[in-house]
């Protein structure tokens, strides 16, 4: 990473965030925001094959996220990533939005991150106005092993700047000292685990530490910002959305995905859910969906909404670790209810789980 002063003061810096699937991108973002001005940060999250699922968990923190979803950043998604870079500049210059000075872009957790970079280097309105800032890598300690063989995790690690340690908590020392005994092997950039780094450095340092200079916010700026976006019907392509759900919930469009997705060798399958679920019925058919697909899961994220119940619940999993649902506000109500299955290694003969799976039980 090498940004000059000139470059860092007057222009847009724009942060990588990636890291495999399930490593703790969107929470490490989540706490990154919580304790830092976020006021002046746009976050853009590219996700593949899914429906707004991380930005139902985005919506606490702040409004001001960016969903580029349906493909990957470093397949389909490049060109609408220029056209929402391109946007957000005139709309801060035109102060359709407040003025910002830094962009995450946390991208999917199969994404090569360094299409970002590319993009900034060879557009040239965004070479003028955006700088690469970097690109940190979070690596879940507790599953690098098992992810090491994927080629999208090297190809994140090596392009990182800083490394993050995630899921260290819950690590045995053992499987921490493999995991950077093996994220060596890959890249030599300094590696912290995640709590030391956000306790280590003051917010604005932390924001240098990727040689981010903060711009002088404006007076009286505020979140939430992005909603001129929504009024102009802004979509940046058919499979993208500019959005922002915090301040106008049910103008969402509703996408419908292509039900099977691939990015090399892993399947993605969406499962979408039109009306609310029984609860006892799905935690049934769940644990069986687990059990059947042991192995070849490597993650799942899914909103979901159950009968006699207004809230919506986020659940993770990751490989075979469930974590506990996530209880969203308000602003994920109107959000179209749907599962996202990340396989590997499906034979032909093996039965894809489906929605219906979930209402017969
Ligand atoms: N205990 C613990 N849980 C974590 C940590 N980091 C992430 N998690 C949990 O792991 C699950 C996945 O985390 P996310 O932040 O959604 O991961 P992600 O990288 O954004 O996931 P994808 O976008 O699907 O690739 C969530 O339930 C998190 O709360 C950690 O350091 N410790």
């Amino acid at each position: 990473m090498h940004v000059t002063n000139t470059d860092s003061d007057t222009k847009i810096a724009v942060t990588a965030i990636t890291g495999f699937l399930g490593s703790g991108k969107t929470r490490y973002i989540n706490q990154l925001l919580q304790q830092t001005d976020g006021a002046n940060t746009v976050v853009i999250v590219n996700e593949i094959g899914q429906l707004g699922i991380d930005q139902a968990s985005w919506s606490f923190v702040q409004p001001s996220v960016i969903l580029l979803e349906g493909g990957c950043l470093c397949c389909q998604m490049q060109g609408s990533l220029s056209v929402t870079l391109q946007r957000l500049f005139t709309d801060a210059l035109a102060r359709k939005i407040p003025r910002f000075s830094q962009i995450l872009v946390e991208t999917s957790g199969l994404a090569d991150p360094s299409a970002l970079r590319f993009t900034l280097h060879t557009d040239f309105f965004l070479k003028e106005r955006f700088v690469y800032n970097g690109c940190i890598c979070i690596v879940d300690v507790v599953n690098a092993q098992k992810q090491a063989g994927f080629v999208e995790w090297s190809r994140q690690l090596v392009q990182a700047d800083l490394v993050l340690l995630s899921h260290t908590d819950i690590a045995s020392d053992e499987q921490t000292c493999r995991s950077v005994r093996h994220i060596a092997m890959v890249t030599d950039a300094p590696l912290m685990d995640i709590p030391a780094f956000l306790s280590a450095h003051a917010p604005d340092s932390r924001l240098r530490l990727m040689s981010v200079s903060p711009m002088p916010r404006k007076a009286g700026a505020s979140m939430p910002f992005l909603s001129r976006h929504l009024e102009h019907g802004a979509q940046t392509s058919s499979s993208s959305t500019l959005t922002n759900t915090a301040e106008v919930p049910r103008q969402r469009p509703v996408i419908s995905l292509a039900p099977v997705q691939m990015h090399s060798s892993i399947r993605i399958v969406t499962l979408e859910f039109a009306e609310p679920l029984r609860r006892s019925v799905f935690n049934r058919v769940l644990e069986r969906m687990l059990e059947r697909l042991g192995a070849t899961l490597l993650r799942a994220k899914a909103l979901l909404r159950f009968q006699g119940d207004e809230d919506a619940y986020l659940f993770n999993i990751v490989h075979a670790q469930r974590y506990p649902a996530q209880r969203l506000g308000k602003e994920a109500q109107a959000q179209q209810m749907a599962m996202v299955l990340f396989l590997d290694g499906v034979t032909d003969e093996m039965e894809l789980p489906q929605s219906a799976d979930f209402y017969e039980g």
